[in-house]
């Protein structure tokens, strides 16, 4: 939804084309034993001299790194005590070497472009290139992957390379191991040192905190583990247990932190270190109940500890936000404007809303009671959240899928790596993310092995795929840059954005033309609101295309990308026409978009095409919206508010609403009586709904006073639709600015 997708423009289409010959090529030689062309010497060389390159080179003149995803393959389920070793000399091409693994150690530092890539060597001394995919950034760093790093490859997969050498891909984090160089797995000939036999639980202890100190942290966790497994004393054993937990904290993996602790707590129920990492470990998970249940207990027997009561203070705010959907919208759009990535500390708040099973299309997202116009459905945290800058000079990714003939601009590859590391090292987080729909892949039906989780990436990206989101910096600053004709960025990627986001609970919302919600964006925060008035039990939808911003000519939206056709009414009713009426509608719009352009503007004959073209609909507004008229109609109103002809911007400023599908009452001039503006029925909501409402403020102001309030409270309902809040609409919009539209040219 909203992402830059480019599967249908030549230019990648030309490209996947040429991927897919490769991987026909790839498998003509399929079998074949995978012995590399060239010395080792050659291949360190050759390798040693890209890396270099790397470092200096640019991406391509567009700044586009491109990398492909080879045809789904399940990750291994096997534990490790099943597998048998291969060696490097019988793996053989395009292969997945399903029973085995391979026991490597690095020998050269790792070189990172869209995967981290090392050369590996196994016992025998036979070298090849090692492609670890959605690995960690760090681990590009001269901590985690340094010459000499000993690992082990799951089933692995050998593939032709683009250039035609060959190497193991590894895609699926849990395919591969690291193995630390005490490990009884690592050959003597590998031991850089050599065990002592003095090694013991406090040696281990401290091995465990020199590494904590120097930041690697999975060094740490192996040394600490080591010393737990020793028979430490009890006093040690809850030192090394805490450190651990820390070590964890520190790299992320707030499940076992939490395992580590409880286990503390078993022994010593009132630790102050154990309690805190806890509430951290629960934080983090945004457990924010248990997070300030644990605090409390800290704040008790612990009131000294200020650190703590910061922390409490931030949970507690954590839960009001989730339990009673109550935001500082202000501070949080500052926040997004400064942070980077724009990443908000929020909690989720959910609202009256449930999912439910619908009777054609899945699972959908229904409204539990009776909601008005405006009411915040939701405003939830994303799962995961990938920014990219579009004022820095920061390079995007083409995410190639040669499967199913798919291309994105962006970065819904950092959204996978994202994804996949989160759900590695938090597995109590993977039944919410695989409940996703994801079409038909069918995943591994193990989610752990060895106790360690089981991750198929594949299945990741095919949920990414459906159900992602593109998004804005904030929907408010799209808002002003629409406003302020700076819409060039959208123009270039068609309304597309390159940061993009999965959000569990928006995932479960279908899509329909008449969407009766709307979703905005304060950087990592969607909010979601009713843009009508819905009873209670009514399922809510969304656009995943826009039908505004579609263009006419390709009328019904193409929701091929998610496998179905929309059957709204807006749909049916585009089915139902014929050519000649569809044909002809476009071509008046094209005479009418002339006419406006015109450096003399003939309103007479712009009025008689806009009949003309009003005139293509045979069903009235209010059951099916006519989308080609809004934004004439909006044009004009605020042309006759500029020359002081307000009867006639109030006559259109209302057939601009109209024309999306509002009903109201009581807005005709000249005013009936004291009867008040009403919307009697909401149409589809856009940004230009706001301005219109304040063409129509102004030209009230002149022509019947008490309606243009109205007017403007109309126009701050929509202002809350569009961009998620409306503390920022006096900044935005208001009756004294030099613009009849009310936008304030100031507002950033
Ligand atoms: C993001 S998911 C929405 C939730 C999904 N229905 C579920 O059960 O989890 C997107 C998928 O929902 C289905 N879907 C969404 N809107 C639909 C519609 N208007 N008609 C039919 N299917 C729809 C399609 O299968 C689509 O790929």
């Amino acid at each position: 939804m909203d992402t830059h997708d480019v599967s249908d423009v030549p230019e990648y289409l030309r490209y996947l084309q040429a991927q897919k010959q490769n991987l026909k090529n790839a498998q003509a030689v399929k079998g074949r034993p995978a012995r590399p062309q060239r010395s080792r010497d050659e291949i360190l060389m050759q390798f040693m001299f890209r890396k270099m390159m790397n470092t200096k080179a640019p991406a391509n003149h567009m700044n586009i790194r491109s990398s492909f995803l080879p045809p789904a393959y399940p990750p291994s389920a096997n534990p490790f005590s099943k597998l048998k070793k291969v060696m490097i000399k019988s793996l053989c091409l395009e292969t997945h070497h399903r029973g085995q693994y391979l026991l490597l150690r690095t020998v050269t530092q790792a070189d990172t472009m869209t995967a981290v890539m090392a050369i590996v060597e196994d016992e025998d001394g036979s070298i090849l290139m090692l492609q670890l995919y959605n690995q960690e950034h760090q681990l590009s760093g001269t901590q985690s992957l340094r010459e000499g790093t000993v690992l082990v490859v799951k089933e692995p997969y050998v593939k032709v390379m683009a250039d035609g050498d060959y190497g193991i891909r590894v895609d699926h984090l849990s395919d591969v191991r690291f193995i630390p160089e005490f490990d009884d797995l690592v050959p003597l000939s590998w031991r850089k040192r050599v065990m002592q036999a003095d090694e013991n639980p406090s040696s281990w202890k401290a091995r465990g905190s020199e590494h904590f100190g120097q930041g690697d942290y999975r060094s740490a966790i192996q040394c600490y583990s080591k010393a737990l497994e020793s028979h430490p004393s009890p006093e040690l054993l809850v030192i090394a247990q805490l450190n651990r937990a820390l070590s964890f904290l520190k790299s992320y993996r707030f499940d076992a932190a939490l395992r580590d602790v409880e286990d503390v707590l078993q022994v010593s129920e009132l630790s102050e270190k154990a309690l805190f990492r806890k509430a951290q470990a629960l934080y983090q998970l945004r457990r924010f109940k248990e997070s300030c249940e644990t605090h409390a207990i800290l704040a008790e027997n612990y009131p000294d500890n200020t650190v703590a009561a910061h922390e409490y203070g931030r949970a507690s705010a954590r839960l009001v936000e989730q339990d009673s959907g109550k935001y500082e919208f202000r501070k949080m759009i500052l926040e997004a404007n400064m942070r980077r990535p724009p990443r908000l500390d929020r909690g989720t708040y959910i609202g009256p809303v449930t999912v439910k099973q619908t009777q054609s299309h899945g699972r959908g997202l229904f409204t539990m009671e009776a909601v008005k116009a405006g009411d915040l459905l939701f405003c939830e945290k994303a799962f995961a959240h990938a920014f990219h800058d579009e004022n820095a000079s920061q390079d995007l990714r083409l995410l190639l899928n040669v499967d199913l003939a798919k291309a994105t601009i962006g970065t819904q590859g950092e959204l996978i790596e994202l994804i996949g590391q989160k759900l590695y090292k938090n597995p109590s987080l993977l039944p919410g993310f695989v409940d996703l729909h994801h079409g038909t892949y069918k995943s591994v039906d193990v989610l752990e092995v060895d106790a360690i989780p089981v991750v198929d990436t594949f299945l990741i990206e095919r949920t990414i795929l459906l159900n992602s989101f593109g998004c804005p910096l904030s929907s408010r600053e799209s808002h002003i840059r629409s406003m302020k004709g700076d819409d060039n960025m959208a123009k270039r990627t068609n309304g597309q954005f390159h940061s993009s986001g999965v959000w569990l609970m928006a995932s479960y919302i279908n899509h329909s033309c008449m969407s009766n919600a709307h979703r905005s964006f304060i950087g990592d925060m969607m909010i979601v609101r009713a843009s009508r008035d819905l009873p209670p039990n009514t399922e809510i939808t969304f656009w995943y295309k826009s039908p505004m911003t579609c263009d006419p000519k390709e009328f019904p939206v193409n929701l091929q990308h998610w496998d179905f056709n929309c059957d709204c009414i807006l749909c049916q009713d585009t089915r139902s026409l014929s050519r000649s009426v569809l044909s002809n509608r476009n071509r008046i719009s094209a005479d009418l978009r002339r006419l406006f352009k015109s450096s003399k503007m003939n309103l007479q004959k712009i009025e008689g095409t806009i009949s003309s073209l009003a005139g293509t609909y045979c069903r009235p507004a209010s059951e099916v919206p006519h989308l080609a008229l809004d934004s004439p109609y909006l044009s004009l109103a605020a042309i006759y508010a500029s020359s002081r002809k307000f009867e006639k911007a109030v006559e259109f400023g209302l057939k601009s609403l109209e024309s999306l599908g509002f009903v109201i009452k009581g807005g005709n001039i000249p005013q009936v009586s004291d009867a008040p503006l009403v919307v009697k029925k909401w149409g589809l909501m856009t940004d230009g709904v706001v301005p219109c409402w304040m063409v129509l403020c102004r030209a009230y102001q002149e022509l019947a006073p008490t309606l243009a309030s109205q007017a403007e409270g109309y126009a701050r309902v929509s202002y809350g639709i569009c961009v998620g809040e409306d503390e920022t609409f006096d900044q935005t919009y208001s009756r004294l600015s030099d613009r009849v539209d009310g936008f304030l040219t100031t507002a950033k």
